[in-house]
């Protein structure tokens, strides 16, 4: 427990704010932040690769390319040019889609002030190295605190200014628990807070992480399986069962399985398998409805972190034999073509089980995929 007692002599108990804050990403979740953290008193510089939409939150205060409709907070400055945005600045936050993390590091490494903290808000494991993003930050950009902010936010709410809660998680040393007030998280939490923006802080950043990238990959299980007609109780097993994934695959690489279970976790996969403003859900639902990939979205390239990070989980999970069903049913229909209804039917037919840290067994149950009904198309 991490606990620091008010100093003596009425000096102000509030943690020093990062006072100038850079955005990287010009997209929905990063000009949100944006708006969040101006809301929150910050300067904020916001960089983004695309000049006409920086121009547009620079002179007008809207960015219709990512949030359409939204009037954002006067004093954005956002610039295509890193360099000018990166200058003097305390904290830095990577909202760049996870697959450009490691790109991105190498073009922020000449311009980054020294030891500037950084947080990631992508949520995913990167392909091939199974490392989380926040060890490819370390790994690309050493000397600098690394962190992430991750939980329940889509990013239009957000950027309206509709309440939300967040966990902001950074590694706490020895030091930050005799000070915690001068702790990476506290203070970079402190700097985003506002009336309506409510970061909580965490030390596992594992935990944190896990959640975020697993809550995708299930969230597109939930989508398929309301988009092939199934309902609600089956929406919720996969909701309880996926925070199982999660909670067994956190543990495994060193995090704490309670983290599971708060913002990042349990909280991320809630809002996100519950409405089809996630791109997650709704590629899940338009696949489950029977449309090809090429036709989901009306042809439109969306960021859909799931679909890649249904591959690094389930590469990483076999590779440390961590048993993720669900998050294996989704990386067999998106990525080796497995039919969608009999994949999942196979998962109702999957060895009876006890509920987790409970018993080991597995019985075997009988599979009859013939015996669920096809209830497409079936009104409700
Ligand atoms: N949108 C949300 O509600 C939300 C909320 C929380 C977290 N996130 C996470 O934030 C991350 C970004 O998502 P988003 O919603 O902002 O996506 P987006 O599609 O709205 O924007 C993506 C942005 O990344 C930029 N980009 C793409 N490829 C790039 C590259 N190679 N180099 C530099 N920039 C590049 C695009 O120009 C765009 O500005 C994802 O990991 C997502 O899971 C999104
Ligand atoms: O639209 P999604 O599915 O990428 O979800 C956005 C955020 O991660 C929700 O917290």
């Amino acid at each position: 427990m991490v606990t620091d007692p008010p100093p003596a002599g009425g000096a102000s108990t509030q943690p020093h704010p990062y006072a100038r804050v850079a955005v990287i990403g010009g997209g929905a979740w990063g000009t949100a932040l944006a708006a969040v953290a101006r809301r929150a008193g910050r300067e904020v510089r916001l960089w983004g690769r695309d000049a006409a939409v920086c121009a547009a939150i620079a002179g007008g205060g809207r960015n219709d390319k990512y949030l359409p409709g939204i009037a954002l907070p006067a004093g954005i400055a956002a610039t295509d040019d890193l360099g000018r945005a990166l200058d003097g600045a305390q904290a830095v936050l990577l909202v760049t889609p996870s697959a450009t993390v490691r790109e991105m590091c190498a073009r922020l490494r000449p311009h980054l002030p020294a030891r500037v903290p950084i947080a990631l808000c992508a949520k995913g494991i990167e392909v091939h190295t199974g490392l989380l993003l926040a060890q490819v930050v370390t790994e690309e950009l050493p000397g600098h605190p690394v962190g992430a902010l991750s939980g329940p936010s889509f990013a239009h709410e957000a950027a309206k200014g509709f309440p939300t809660a967040v966990t902001v998680a950074f590694p706490f040393t020895y030091e930050d628990r005799l000070k915690p007030r001068a702790a990476t998280a506290v203070r970079l939490a402190y700097t985003l807070s506002s009336p309506v923006f409510r970061p909580y802080i965490s030390d596992d950043l594992t935990g944190v992480e896990v959640g975020g990238a697993v809550k995708n990959v299930i969230a597109i299980a939930c989508g398929m399986m309301t988009g092939a007609g199934f309902a609600e109780n089956t929406r919720a097993a996969l909701i309880t069962r996926g925070i199982n994934e999660m909670k067994t695959l956190a543990q495994a690489l060193g995090g704490r399985r309670e983290t599971v279970t708060g913002l990042s976790g349990a909280g991320d996969l809630t809002l996100t398998c519950s409405s089809q403003t996630s791109r997650n859900m709704s590629l899940g639902v338009q696949l489950g409805q029977g449309l090809a990939r090429a036709e989901c979205f009306d042809g439109r390239p969306v960021v859909v972190e799931g679909e890649v990070n249904a591959v690094s989980v389930i590469d990483l999970a076999r590779r440390i034999g961590v048993r993720m069903p669900i998050c294996e049913a989704v990386h067999a229909v998106l990525h080796d073509g497995a039919p969608l209804r009999e994949t999942f039917a196979r998962l109702w037919s999957s060895p009876l089980e006890a509920e987790p840290n409970m018993l080991d067994i597995y019985i075997d149950h009988p599979a009859d995929l013939s015996a669920i009904p096809d209830f497409a198309g079936e009104t409700r």
